[in-house]
């Protein structure tokens, strides 16, 4: 089971993490800039290949991304098998099961919906679109309702163009969550895409609440081949981002990444902590975008979209990465966050390993969905 009370916020939980702001907010960083308090891996022996940055993808490479598209496509597909036979399997018994289109077949409908981790409050907009919908198009027949719902859920997910600006700028990326959502499998991932794109990576293991958070980041920092900045266990995580944010202006990094808090026991703490960080970029780093990315597990449905909606409570959130998407039946909490928070899904994890993370695209995620036989 996953530690999802945590973020549950109760004061009385707030046990010994004392992240006062007080407390550090005078400290010297320039003193944590000392040689030593770097990581050993910040060296100036920068390997060869981070200073390929011209090796970009030739041009006329594109029957080769079509391809590769078409692979993540597929993947997707599998990946969704589960939630697929939790809601579509459902759905079209629906369709197929009515002979017309009353109250009650909106009932099953609502109920598919909502034990799909739609969301109670997504599932009424997107009948509400689809009552709307078979009046205005008179249709009779429930077979035909099912492009109708299709497109509703789809138009219910509409955030907008997803922009990944921070992968093509010099900024900075938070990544928040509570623990074993796969943050650290995230942020490796992460670190592994940019890297792939010849992109100047340094990771910051901001989160030095469990020393093997900082270990596991390692782990990730060489199989990605990123530069990781470390703190010891239990150190103010803004004096880690402090030298991260040296660490990546010396490299003239493209995107420092850091793993940040989330298992904080309550929000204040939380807050203060994310803002203390946020202070200290601001300061050191004013030219870095900034992204703020929370991750989240698939696997646990509805806490998921709870989580999200703490952490959106505390800070801005820019982007959501749901992890774990492989083998969960609770794929539907992707339609949830998006139509409920507004939120974009911007990353899926569909596996454990470093190309398991896929942008996200809540067209081709619908798709994958009810379409399956036609793609494969
Ligand atoms: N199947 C699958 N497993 C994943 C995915 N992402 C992460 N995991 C696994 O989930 C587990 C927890 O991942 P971590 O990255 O350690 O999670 P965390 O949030 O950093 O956890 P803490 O370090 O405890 O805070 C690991 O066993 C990962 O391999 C995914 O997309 N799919």
């Amino acid at each position: 089971m996953f530690e999802n009370e945590e973020i549950e916020l109760s004061v009385d939980d707030a046990e010994d993490f004392d992240l006062s702001l007080d407390d550090a907010e005078e400290m010297e960083f320039e003193d944590l800039l000392s040689e030593d308090s770097l990581s050993e891996d910040f060296e100036e022996d920068a390997s060869a290949s981070m200073d390929e940055s011209d090796n970009a993808l030739p041009d006329d490479d594109q029957q080769e991304e079509s391809t590769k598209k078409e692979g993540f496509f597929k993947r997707l597909i599998s990946g969704l098998t589960k939630t697929r036979d939790n809601i579509v399997s459902g759905m079209d018994s629906i369709f197929s099961g009515f002979s017309k289109i009353d109250e009650e077949f909106y009932e099953e409908l609502e109920e598919t919906l909502i034990m799909g981790d739609i969301g109670v409050n997504a599932t009424m907009r997107i009948l509400d679109d689809l009552r709307d919908k078979v009046k205005a198009q008179h249709i009779k027949e429930p077979m035909a309702c099912k492009q109708l719902l299709i497109d509703s859920i789809k138009e219910q997910m509409d955030v907008g163009e997803t922009a990944y600006e921070f992968e093509d700028r010099t900024s900075v990326v938070f990544v928040i969550g509570v623990n074993g959502v796969g943050k650290t499998t995230t942020i490796g991932k992460l670190a592994g895409k940019l890297r792939a794109q010849n992109k100047k990576v340094v990771l910051a293991a901001a989160d030095t609440f469990r020393a093997a958070a900082g270990e596991q980041l390692k782990e990730w920092a060489n199989r990605a081949d990123a530069d990781l900045i470390g703190g010891q266990e239990g150190s103010d995580p803004a004096a880690v981002v402090f030298d991260a944010v040296s660490a990546a202006k010396a490299r003239k990094a493209d995107v420092l990444l850091c793993d940040t808090a989330g298992r904080l026991h309550n929000k204040k703490n939380l807050m203060d902590e994310l803002k203390k960080i946020n202070r200290v970029i601001d300061r050191e780093y004013p030219e870095a975008y900034r992204e703020t990315l929370v991750v989240l597990d698939a696997t646990t449905g509805q806490n998921a979209l709870s989580q999200a909606r703490e952490f959106n409570d505390v800070t801005d959130i820019t982007g959501v990465v749901l992890t774990k998407m492989d083998g969960t039946a609770k794929g539907g909490i992707a339609i949830a966050i998006q139509a409920e928070l507004g939120i974009p899904v911007k990353y899926i994890g569909v596996g454990e390993t470093i190309d398991d993370l896929q942008k996200f695209d809540a067209d081709d995620f619908v798709n994958a969905l009810f379409y399956t036989n036609e793609e494969e």
